[in-house]
């Protein structure tokens, strides 16, 4: 090794140290000797090197200690020294190219290394003019190289700061940018050279993915957070365990449903804890385990769910839901209950809805009637139109009631329309409603009884007085079972039973031909025919005996009964308002009664001058020109015999009966508890 000292004012500056260098490629081919400088306390370099040599910055006094290896070292050692203590005068122009080769091949070098940075890279130079934009800075900032190089950086780029460093000559690092839609992190750090500020370097990166990531990142958090919270506050419990079976995660639901302290089974092993359990037997197997039911230490039976989590065809652990079976079993016994008290009262109602039942308002026992409400109870378990024929009064709409509670539709409505209580002009948008507008007044649409009868039974009273415009429109009911509302385009159907009652002569009004013919068929399929009560006089003393109980109770009237003369009154005349007028006239001598029975005096007028002659004649009870049906003759004797001997047996007695003959018929005719025959 040798020293030398440098005499070069400006040192080993870069073209000296490439003729440095060349001299260094000469002497190794010369003497096959590698030479290294070493300056101060640097490292040694390579003297073949440029850009090494440079970095060394040496100066005019400067000392370099050179050294060698190879056969001649010495040799080559000694040349070089000669070599760098000269004043670097070189002549011939084989050795200037050759200088220049060197520092051309350097140039390259260092562009080939700009252009290959995945980074951005700026340079400007003292006067802010930039001198190198390579092609990731072009890529980065959507700006052409040959538009930026030898322009002032401040027209380039906007926002650059690279002018204030070179000036400031303080670097800027880290500082974050955002160009378009990239975001960019850039150093920026001056250029010094001896103290002097020659130019600034620009180096950037595009960390838009980075700002992706971490925003996807911030998400992943967030929704980490909410599932945290859903998992504290449902009320199921939960219990995460990984893949060895260590615990992770339970949610305070769980502890309080284990009624266990989380801290007593994070981290615990499931293998120790519950080895044959269900969460054990699905993290084995990686299928579901459901409904497991587990007796727990505090007595507490807990149902499961547990279910593997499966990542990449592997599992990962599992999750067990978990609920008290107390609390389960509450509700379900809960439940039970209702459903039994349903059950109950289902059955209830399907009793109460018996056809016996359902027909018990219509009071009587004559034949005929009894007749009558056999047809109606048969028509009530089918859907067929019925039509109910009979005088006003005689219980047409009672009838109809009772087959749509015997039916199966007696949870459904019962709508009844009276169609001669409607004028005409109302009835169409009464039976099938209107929309909005349909004519004047309409401001809303209304539905009509059709409609509301859907499911149930619509009751057609009146019948005989509809119109023949409505006639026409019944009729399309009838046969399809739809129609349109008034001023309305669509077709409604409806599931309807019709029952239809009038108390008009139909046939006669078909020949006259004022109801339709076709209708009048498509009605009368099965005809129910109420007598009047003048033809069923055996049921007047009961409907005496249920109007007396009825109206009292309405009254709140203690009435005992009725005097046998008084009845017979009531049985003698001709009722052509039927039941309803005898239901008036009981209800008004109620009101007006003021004995514990009502008498003869208690009785309108016009019917006590009617049967004057009657109840002249002491123990007739029916005027000699009147024939009753034989019960009603029947019911009068046997009622009169209870009132006079007040026991079965002495009646029985008396009229050459047996006890159990006096007692039937009493019962027949309802008179076993009759207020009525108590003695007077
Ligand atoms: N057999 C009966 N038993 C008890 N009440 C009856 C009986 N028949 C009719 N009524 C009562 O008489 C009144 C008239 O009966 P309902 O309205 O059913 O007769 P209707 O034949 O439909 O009469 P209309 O033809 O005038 O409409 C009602 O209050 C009804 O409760």
């Amino acid at each position: 090794m040798q020293k030398a000292v440098i005499r070069h004012s400006k040192g080993l500056h870069a073209r000296v140290a490439a003729m440095v260098v060349q001299k260094s490629h000469e002497l190794q081919e010369k003497y096959g000797a590698t030479l290294y400088f070493q300056i101060r306390s640097h490292e040694p370099v390579l003297a073949n090197s440029l850009i090494p040599i440079v970095a060394l910055r040496v100066k005019v006094g400067d000392e370099i200690s050179v050294s060698g290896k190879g056969p001649m070292a010495s040799t080559a050692v000694a040349e070089m020294v000669e070599f760098l203590e000269s004043d670097f005068l070189i002549s011939d122009s084989e050795t200037i190219s050759k200088v220049d080769n060197v520092l051309q091949n350097n140039a390259f070098t260092a562009e080939l290394v700009f252009n290959s940075m995945a980074n951005g890279l700026v340079v400007t130079d003292e006067n802010d003019i930039i001198t190198v934009f390579n092609p990731s800075a072009e890529k980065i900032m959507a700006i052409k190289a040959d538009k930026a190089i030898g322009k002032n950086v401040c027209e380039v780029i906007p926002h650059t700061r690279l002018h204030i460093v070179s000036k400031t000559m303080v670097p800027e690092l880290g500082s974050r940018q955002v160009i378009e839609k990239a975001v960019i992190i850039t150093n920026r750090t001056p250029l010094v050279v001896d103290g002097q500020s020659k130019g600034a370097v620009a180096i950037f990166e595009d960390i838009s993915s980075l700002e992706n990531v971490t925003g996807e990142l911030r998400e992943v958090k967030e929704l980490k957070e909410r599932l945290h919270l859903i998992l504290e506050s449902v009320q199921d419990g939960i219990c995460v365990v990984d893949k060895k079976g260590i615990i992770t995660y339970v949610n305070p639901a769980y502890t309080r449903i284990t009624q266990t302290p989380a801290a007593k089974l994070i981290g615990r092993n499931i293998a120790h804890i519950s080895p044959l359990g269900a969460r054990s037997k699905a993290l084995l197997t990686g299928k579901p385990v459901l409904g497991s039911i587990s007796r727990k230490a505090n007595g507490q039976t807990i149902v499961a769910n547990v279910n593997p989590i499966v990542i990449d065809n592997e599992v990962a652990g599992v999750v067990s839901v978990v609920k008290n079976m107390s609390e389960v079993q509450a509700i379900v016994d809960k439940l039970n209950e209702v459903t039994a008290r349903a059950e109950y009262l289902e059955q209830e109602l399907r009793r109460a809805k018996k056809p016996s039942l359902a027909f018990n308002k219509f009071v009587g026992r004559s034949g005929i009637v009894l007749d009558a409400l056999a047809i109606a109870a048969k028509a009530a378990e089918g859907h067929s139109t019925v039509l109910i024929r009979g005088e006003s009064g005689t219980g047409k709409e009672l009838v109809a009631e009772g087959i749509h509670f015997a039916s199966p539709r007696a949870r459904g409505p019962f709508i009844r329309v009276n169609c001669a209580a409607i004028p005409t002009s109302l009835l169409e948008s009464e039976l099938f409603g209107h929309e909005k507008g349909a004519f004047t007044g309409a401001v809303k649409r209304k539905l009509g009884s059709f409609e509301l009868a859907d499911k149930g039974t619509i009751f057609l009273d009146e019948i005989g007085d509809l119109e023949k415009s409505v006639q026409a429109k019944l009729l399309r009911v009838l046969q399809k079972k739809e129609f349109q509302r008034v001023g309305g385009e669509g077709t409604i159907s409806v599931d309807v039973r019709i029952i239809a009652a009038t108390n008009r002569d139909l046939e006669k009004m078909v020949a006259g031909d004022e109801f339709r013919e076709d209708l009048y068929y498509r009605l009368n399929i099965i005809p129910i025919v109420l007598p009047p009560l003048w033809q069923r006089k055996e049921d007047i003393p009961l409907l005496v005996e249920h109007f007396l109980r009825s109206i009292c109770a309405e009254q709140n009237k203690k009435l005992r009964g009725i005097k046998p003369d008084a009845l017979e009154v009531l049985i003698k005349y001709r009722w052509p308002g039927n039941v309803r007028e005898l239901a008036n006239i009981m209800e008004r001598m109620i009101t007006l009664a003021e004995g514990p029975y009502i008498g003869i005096d208690d009785l309108p007028i016009y019917l006590r001058q009617e049967l004057y002659a009657a109840v002249e004649e002491p123990g007739a009870f029916v005027s000699s020109d009147t024939v009753l049906p034989w019960e009603a003759y029947e019911r009068i004797i046997i009622e009169n015999s209870l009132r006079k001997y007040g026991t079965f047996n002495r009646a029985a007695k008396a009229l050459g009966l047996t006890h159990k003959t006096v007692a039937t018929k009493a019962r027949k005719y309802g008179l076993e508890k009759m207020t009525t025959w108590e003695k007077v």
